[in-house]
């Protein structure tokens, strides 16, 4: 639109203001068209013909709930979510744990009759962790971990047969399995032996994969833990049936406490903060998941997910021909249910917008306690 024929619009616009009423404001209004016509004159060889307020008129993209949907680059959907759940080693345990709302401890008597309603209602995936209540059976090297009647196996035996749709995801890790608490062996000195650590996690890790894994997520941090076990799932002919996702920008804090409650896997001295990562750590984190990816992961997680959304995008954009997942871990949904509880939002308000959250800053999977939720939302 050229200059001129800009203005007689604005003036025939302005003409019609006139008649209607006419008042002081009518006049400014007047004034500001045709400056703002002069300086659409002025970038008019490199602008698209918009006049008056036309650019700022956003609301008619969104007025719709099917439009509004459409702003999302990815929508959730049950086949993103993975839902972790926590097998005793005593069969027929079902133990609310009180630090982490809804979720419960099950033995493996309980856990078909858990999740048979659930896979009904479309329910795709789950992350196993193990939990040895047994006193006594936890050691040095984490034996329990991959103890052939021990919880995970078993589960992973009774899974696949009984719902066979359903992707069995293994969490790897020593932690819930050691004496210590410590994601490894450990020197005499208390640090993790990372040699020691990674044959020993390997080992776990391809015993779960024997069993029938469709995935193992080593979730230890040991630096070289993904080339270990892709090199052994080659070795043992499994390779192409085991999916290897890597928690590769797993950050230490606060954020894990109801975990460990759940696994009974505090550590008995120490922290993490020498093989997880640092919180500020940005850096860090991306040249670990440009690491991974290296080593042969085919799924690069982020952890915990709300806090670092920035990390997310960086793995998106590093493993941009990757899947990527975030884990919104056991504090991050604690909090959500206490905000709930406390009049602050409303839960499933709150559920939905932090995963979508997380799907916006580039995951392309979340790890949810709010899954079994989830399943009945996205239904309505
Ligand atoms: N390595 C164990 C492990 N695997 C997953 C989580 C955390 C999950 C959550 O908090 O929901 C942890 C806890 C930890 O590292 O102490
Ligand atoms: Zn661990
Ligand atoms: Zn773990």
């Amino acid at each position: 639109m050229s200059f001129s024929s800009l203005v007689q619009d604005l003036s025939f616009r302005d003409s019609q203001n006139v008649r209607g009423t006419s008042s002081a404001s009518t006049i400014d209004d007047r004034r500001s068209h045709i400056s703002k016509a002069m300086s659409y004159a002025s970038t008019a060889a490199t602008s698209v013909s918009i006049s008056g307020d036309i650019s700022s008129q956003l609301h008619g993209g969104y007025s719709h709930p099917l439009s509004r949907s459409w702003q999302a680059e990815r929508q959730l959907t049950k086949s993103m979510l993975i839902f972790p759940i926590f097998i005793s080693d005593q069969d027929d345990e079902e133990t609310l744990i009180p630090s982490l709302p809804d979720q419960y401890r099950r033995g493996v008597n309980k856990i078909v009759p858990f999740l048979e309603p659930l896979v009904r209602k479309g329910l795709r995936s789950v992350i196993l962790f193990g939990v040895p209540i047994t006193p006594g059976v936890k050691d040095a090297l984490g034996t329990p971990a991959d103890d052939p009647k021990g919880p995970v196996i078993s589960a992973i035996r009774l899974l696949r047969q009984r719902f066979p749709q359903l992707f069995i995801v293994c969490d790897v890790c020593l932690c819930e399995y050691t004496s210590h608490g410590h994601c490894g062996i450990l020197r005499d000195d208390g640090s993790l032996n990372n040699q020691l650590s990674v044959d020993r996690i390997s080992d776990v890790a391809i015993a779960y994969a024997q069993a029938g894994a469709h995935c193992v997520a080593p979730s230890d941090m040991n630096d070289g833990r993904i080339r270990a076990i892709k090199l052994k799932l080659i070795e043992e002919g499994i390779a192409h049936r085991v999916l290897l996702m890597s928690y590769a920008a797993k950050f230490s804090g606060c954020l894990y406490g109801p975990f460990r409650d759940a696994a009974g896997s505090v550590p008995s001295f120490g922290d993490r903060k020498c093989y997880q990562l640092p919180p500020g750590g940005r850096g860090l984190a991306r040249r670990a998941i440009e690491r991974d990816i290296g080593e042969g992961a085919d799924i690069i997680m982020v952890k915990p997910a709300g806090q670092y959304l920035d990390i997310i995008s960086d793995a998106k954009e590093i493993g941009k021909d990757l899947p990527i997942a975030a884990y919104q871990v056991s504090g991050e949904f604690a909090m959500i249910h206490a905000g709930a509880k406390a009049g602050v939002f409303d839960l499933k308000t709150m559920a939905f917008e932090s995963t979508e959250g997380i799907l916006r800053a580039g995951a392309t999977i979340v790890l949810s306690y709010f899954t079994p939720q989830f399943l009945d939302w996205l239904e309505s």
